[in-house]
């Protein structure tokens, strides 16, 4: 660089500082949106331009500063951060929006992409889940006779899948579900035994309504669960087929498309066979709604006035939540003693009620490892349908460093630096540790961190 670029850039931080100091949030906003970068320069004895708005009481330029991702954890010559500068010069509702853990502050420790969505395994929608005709028995009816149907059978929740003869050298993420048409399932709809769940209808691009050759022109899913092996009331074409009987690792193996229609399937499925029974009043229940929700049907029960969660499937909010170290190069991996030997993953934790995101983040991050958690930042979800979580993944920028595992529910916890993450997700076994597969938010977290793409 030269020196005449080097005081064009000099004099562009000191005009920005000087509009911070005086409460020119007009001239602040425009700066930062032709150049991101001025939020965290500093010019004299070290002072960033949150700490003059802080010095001079400028609550807006503050705000405008934090939205766009300023770092409010740095300090100046003296040691001080924004949240010491206002607090000695008596501005304390500043001081306390500064403290507050639920603001909006980005650190620039955090990476600055952002991620896009059903990037993860099981997020993706193969189907249009098309709740409307949940309530439509007449035309539920009529799609469980029409010949384009497709159905798929789950015995004990696990899926009946298939592989291509000649792709069986390669098992992993060649596992198919097989596709049964209404005659090849004919016998297990009659049992009463079987429970039926409508998934929903192809999304056009993938089935042109030309090619269909039914009324709507809509090819509509179904998937049915029996407690009986359903094999010889089904006709099975296909000699290599079979269920899937362990669904970890095994459900990580199906294509991206089919593992979104497990995750559905199989979470209503599994809600099912735990809530045969009215939580409410004990009863007996009735499918309606095309599997999605169970009436009681003990008149009088509570669960028949109002809305009741009881009568629809569960979902269990999950937090997992890859947490950096201050100094941006170090991230925090814990174990748990049911881990395979030498494996680290990310911290996580279910949401309790009455409890927000980030409150979770941080007190299971504090209940685990005793560290403490400043800002939170919401990065992609996953559903882990095993039976039916829904995994949140955020990052969460520690305040505190020092750790004291929770040995109850985690055997270690370390800070690991990009170098050994990196190694672990590249090297494999020669690695200090192990991370869990790519199909797992963990890992998916770990690489949007180190700025990998996700798909590698
Ligand atoms: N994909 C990944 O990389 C990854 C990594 C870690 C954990 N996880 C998953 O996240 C989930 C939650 O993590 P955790 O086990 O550490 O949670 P956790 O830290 O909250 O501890 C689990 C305990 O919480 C209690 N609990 C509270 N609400 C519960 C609910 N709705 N269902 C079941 N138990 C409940 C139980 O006592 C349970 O033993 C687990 O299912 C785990 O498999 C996934
Ligand atoms: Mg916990
Ligand atoms: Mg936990
Ligand atoms: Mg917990
Ligand atoms: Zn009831």
């Amino acid at each position: 660089m030269t020196s005449v670029q080097m005081s064009a850039k000099d004099e562009m931080v000191e005009q920005f500082l000087d509009y911070a100091s005086r409460g020119d949030l007009a001239n602040v906003s425009t700066m930062i949106s032709h150049s991101s970068q001025l939020l965290n320069e500093s010019g004299r004895q070290g002072w960033t331009a949150l700490m003059l708005a802080a010095r001079n009481g400028h609550f807006d330029v503050i705000k405008a500063l934090l939205l766009n991702g300023c770092n409010k954890f740095l300090v100046n010559k003296s040691g001080q951060t924004a949240y010491d500068i206002a607090k000695f010069w008596g501005h304390r509702h500043i001081a306390r929006f500064l403290a507050s853990s639920g603001d909006v502050t980005l650190p620039g420790i955090l990476p600055s992409n952002k991620s896009t969505e059903n990037e993860t395994y099981f997020s993706k929608e193969y189907l249009n889940r098309m709740s409307d005709k949940r309530t439509d028995s007449e035309w539920l009816s009529a799609k469980q006779s029409s010949p384009e149907t497709v159905f798929i059978v789950f015995h004990n929740l696990d899926p009946l899948v298939t592989t291509e003869p000649e792709e069986r050298n390669d098992i992993q993420s060649q596992l198919k579900l097989y596709r049964f048409g209404r005659d090849s399932v004919k016998k297990v709809l009659e049992n009463s035994d079987t429970v039926v769940v409508f998934l929903g209808v192809e999304k056009q691009e993938c089935s042109p309504s030309s090619l269909v050759s039914n009324e709507d022109g809509l090819i509509a899913w179904f998937a049915l669960n029996t407690k009986k092996n359903p094999t010889e009331s089904l006709k099975v074409t296909a000699s290599n087929s079979f269920f899937l009987t362990k669904p970890m690792p095994m459900l990580l193996m199906l294509n991206e498309d089919e593992a979104g229609i497990v995750a559905q399937a199989r979470s209503v499925l599994a809600w099912h066979s735990r809530y045969s029974f009215c939580p409410t009043c004990g009863g007996k229940t009735k499918v309606d709604e095309g599997g999605y929700k169970r009436t009681c049907l003990t008149d009088g029960c509570k669960s028949l006035q109002g809305i009741h969660n009881t009568c629809y499937p569960r979902v269990d909010p999950v937090v997992i939540m890859l947490v950096l170290h201050p100094d941006g190069n170090r991230c925090l991996l814990g174990r748990k003693k049911s881990f395979p030997p030498g494996m680290f993953s990310c911290l996580a934790g279910f949401i309790e009620p009455g409890e927000t995101i980030e409150n979770a983040v941080r007190r299971e991050v504090l209940e685990e490892s005793g560290v403490t958690i400043g800002p939170v930042q919401y990065v992609s979800s996953q559903p882990w349908p095993m039976p039916s979580s829904l995994m949140i993944g955020c990052f969460a920028v520690a305040v505190s460093t020092d750790i004291k595992v929770d040995e109850n529910e985690i055997e270690d916890a370390r800070w690991f630096t990009r170098q050994e993450v990196m190694d672990a997700l590249v090297k494999g076994n020669q690695a200090v540790f192990s991370m869990p597969p790519r199909q797992a938010i963990a890992h998916y977290l770990v690489k949007h961190w180190i700025g990998i793409n996700s798909n590698l």
